[in-house]
């Protein structure tokens, strides 16, 4: 291969910098060039790029977000749009291309491999709903920022005997509540994984406010219900007087962890290691700490359930 590419696709986060960074100088090292396309699959269909020698991807490494911007793109998901990208990365000699995003994202490289275009994929999103890997790139920052903002508010939430309702990202994924209410020592995290009885929570916390216990956390994930129909529902139950805090995109940016920042190089290199090797349709992934290849075919099929061993732990901790 002369030529590749790379886009970042879907909900943007932190590590996405750091995975390019890697992908662009693991390309330059076999004399490989590599281009960038603005705003994921929107930027493909247009030709709206930019090459990516070492000087395009300094300084990028401690940077949340992405420098290649990223974007949702309807059109692509119709064979039109997909034809429209094939004949762009004809037209610019592009041989492979390397596609960073979330589940969707994936499916739309899944798509591209299906019309015969080699195509690695690269796990990131903060919800950490894709299969065969342990984690997606810029779970462990949009944690981090989670579970600072949930300490500052436990603060004064014990100043003044509330209960404060949270909510976090996930529209179809419980997986950011329920470690965040796990690292936090929340009482609840309300999950699309699993049913919650709100009539029993208002109990639970009712008795625990008549023990003069001073302060109550409820985490909600975003795809098990709106923080403000949550307290609305229990306020008048609880004792506790209750706030809501929707904690929203605050939760996706920030400079990437040292986790995220090692996961994305490997990554990065992994990716196009494999591209240029000849292989097609994968997505990298880490699993016991090693690098993981798996066809996007399973991936796409593939579910991604909350750990058991996780799930004890919260019950466990009474979560
Ligand atoms: N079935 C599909 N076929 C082709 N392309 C798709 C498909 N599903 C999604 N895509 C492409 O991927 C883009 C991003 O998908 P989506 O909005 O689901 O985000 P994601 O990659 O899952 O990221 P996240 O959920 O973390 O925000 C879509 O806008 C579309 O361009
Ligand atoms: O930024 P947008 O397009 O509003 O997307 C928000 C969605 O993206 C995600 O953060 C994943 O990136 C979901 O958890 C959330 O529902
Ligand atoms: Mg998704």
């Amino acid at each position: 291969m002369k030529r590749i590419g790379i886009l970042t696709s879907g909900g943007d986060c932190s590590g996405m910098n750091a995975a390019i960074r890697a992908a662009a100088r693991t390309a330059l090292r076999m004399n490989i060039e590599m281009v960038g396309f603005r705003k994921g699959y929107l930027g493909l269909m247009k030709g709206d790029c930019l090459t990516l020698d070492n000087k395009a991807v300094s300084g990028i490494l401690h940077r949340g977000g992405t420098f290649l911007q990223s974007a949702r793109s309807p059109e692509f998901r119709t064979p039109e749009g997909q034809q429209q990208a094939l004949a762009i990365l004809k037209e610019l000699g592009v041989e492979g291309l390397v596609v960073l995003g979330g589940d969707g994202s994936l499916t739309g490289a899944l798509a591209l491999h299906r019309l015969g275009f080699p195509v690695v994929g690269i796990p990131a999103s903060i919800d950490n709903d894709i299969p065969y890997t342990d984690m997606a790139i810029g779970v462990d920052t949009a944690l981090n920022n989670i579970i600072y903002s949930v300490d500052c508010i436990k603060d004064t939430a014990s100043s003044h005997a509330r209960a404060f309702v949270i909510e976090v990202m996930g529209r179809n994924s419980g997986y950011l509540a329920s470690i965040a209410a796990i690292a936090t020592g929340a009482e609840y995290a309300l999950v699309p994984e699993r049913a919650y009885n709100l009539t029993e929570i208002c109990q639970q916390l009712r008795a625990r406010y008549e023990e003069g216990r001073d302060n109550a956390i409820i985490i909600v994930a975003e795809g098990a219900g709106h923080a403000q129909e949550v307290a609305d529902s229990i306020k008048d139950a609880i004792g506790f007087e209750t706030r809501v805090t929707v904690l929203g995109h605050y939760q996706r940016g920030g400079a990437p962890t040292v986790f995220d920042r090692l996961l994305a190089s490997r990554f990065g290199k992994k990716a196009v290691e494999l591209l240029v090797s000849g292989t097609s349709g994968i997505m990298v992934g880490l699993s016991c700490n090693s690098m993981l290849a798996t066809p996007l075919e399973d991936v796409i099929r593939g579910e991604k359930r909350p750990q058991d061993e996780v799930l004890r732990l919260a019950e466990v901790l009474g979560i």
